[in-house]
């Protein structure tokens, strides 16, 4: 799939860009550019891998001169760059505006100038019916990329995106906090016990994303359909994991958060193709010309339901469990406290 091409990671120091580079180091790739801001996270990951077909460029997607520049000769580009953390986004949210929204049109600016031939954008569920900077930010991005990608043939340059849940226990998420939690004495301070999250792998998420490479068309966004928890039932999954047995502290909902996440709003829901592990949101083809939106209403939309973390598949603690050991990380912190 990737024989003999050139792979180009925005955010690449990122836990997806070393997903990836995992992923891909090793089969007959060309090249993986890996475009971020900070000069000693790679060179962190340049000696950790030390490879050839690793290159580093500096820059940032807010800067679109240094965008193009490490264009050149790129044949795809995973553009995972973007200021994610909620609580940043609320407190700097022009900020968010100019790293995912202006960012992604740099991106897929210099992507078209350099006649790149595919371009993946990631999102995320916090952009549908979004409620804070970072969900808005996000939401605006997949504007930026549908409406971008009608601008050119998908023959020359395809743009289309993902958007996926939380990945299960990237840095700073519940899932390290609780197991320190566990691992100080203390007890798991949970939000909301009936709160519920889509729970997604790190390499589930890279699975998507290489799905959306081989399938997606011009403007469709792809997810990847996942099973969800409660924070009981996680926390309850940790606790038994991990042999220890404290009341759970319920502290109440954080700002800027809710009770679940929708990977496909209602709307979306109604036009969207079923491919058995995942969905394809095709782009709205309106053009210009207006009327279908003010004079061809849609009655489907009444019975329809969204796709979210309340009503996909609920994970039981058993399944929970074992999701939770199918992650490195996890698995040897669970080892290491049990012996
Ligand atoms: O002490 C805590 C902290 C979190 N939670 C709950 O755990 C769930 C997951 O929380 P967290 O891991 O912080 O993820 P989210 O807030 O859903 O979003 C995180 O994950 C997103 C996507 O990976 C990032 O973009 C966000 O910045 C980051 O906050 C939520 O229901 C929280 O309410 C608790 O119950 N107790």
């Amino acid at each position: 799939m990737f024989s003999c091409k050139t792979l180009l990671i925005t955010g690449g120091t990122g836990s997806f860009g070393n997903a990836v580079m995992e992923r891909f180091l090793d089969t007959d790739i060309k090249e993986i550019r890996i475009f971020s801001r900070d000069e000693k996270k790679q060179d962190d990951m340049r000696k950790v891998y030390k490879n050839d077909k690793l290159k580093f460029y500096i820059g940032d997607v807010r800067d679109l001169q240094s965008v193009k520049n490490a264009m050149h000769d790129v044949d795809y580009v995973f553009h995972a760059a973007a200021l994610k953390q909620v609580p940043s986004c609320e407190f700097f949210p022009l900020e968010a505006v100019k790293t995912n929204v202006v960012g992604t049109e740099n991106v897929l600016t210099a992507a078209i100038d350099e006649g790149v031939k595919k371009v993946i954008c990631l999102s995320t569920d916090k952009a549908a019916y979004p409620i804070n900077a970072m969900g808005i930010s996000k939401a605006m991005m997949e504007k930026v990329f549908v409406a971008k990608s009608r601008t050119v043939s998908p023959d020359k340059t395809l743009i289309c995106g993902t958007r996926y849940g939380n990945v299960m226990a990237s840095r700073g998420s519940v899932i390290p906090l609780f197991i320190d939690q566990i691992k100080n004495g203390e007890q798991l301070t949970v939000t909301d016990p009936n709160m519920t999250r889509f729970l997604m792998s790190l390499e589930e998420a890279v699975e998507l994303v290489v799905f959306a490479f081989q399938n997606a068309e011009a403007g469709d966004i792809m997810v990847q359909k996942s099973p969800a928890s409660t924070i009981r039932d996680l926390a309850q999954a940790l606790q038994e994991l991990f042999n220890y047995d404290k009341e759970i502290k319920v502290i109440g909902t954080r700002h800027g958060e809710k009770l679940y996440e929708t990977l496909l709003t209602k709307e979306e829901y109604i036009k969207a193709d079923d491919l058995e592990g995942f969905y394809r949101v095709p782009a709205d083809n309106r053009d210009l010309n207006y009327d279908k939106f003010f004079n061809d209403g849609s009655e489907e939309l009444t019975e329809q339901n969204e796709y979210n973390s309340h009503n996909t598949h609920r994970l039981s603690i058993d399944e929970i469990k074992e999701k939770l050991m199918e992650l490195d990380y996890v698995r040897s912190e669970v080892e290491s406290w049990n012996n």
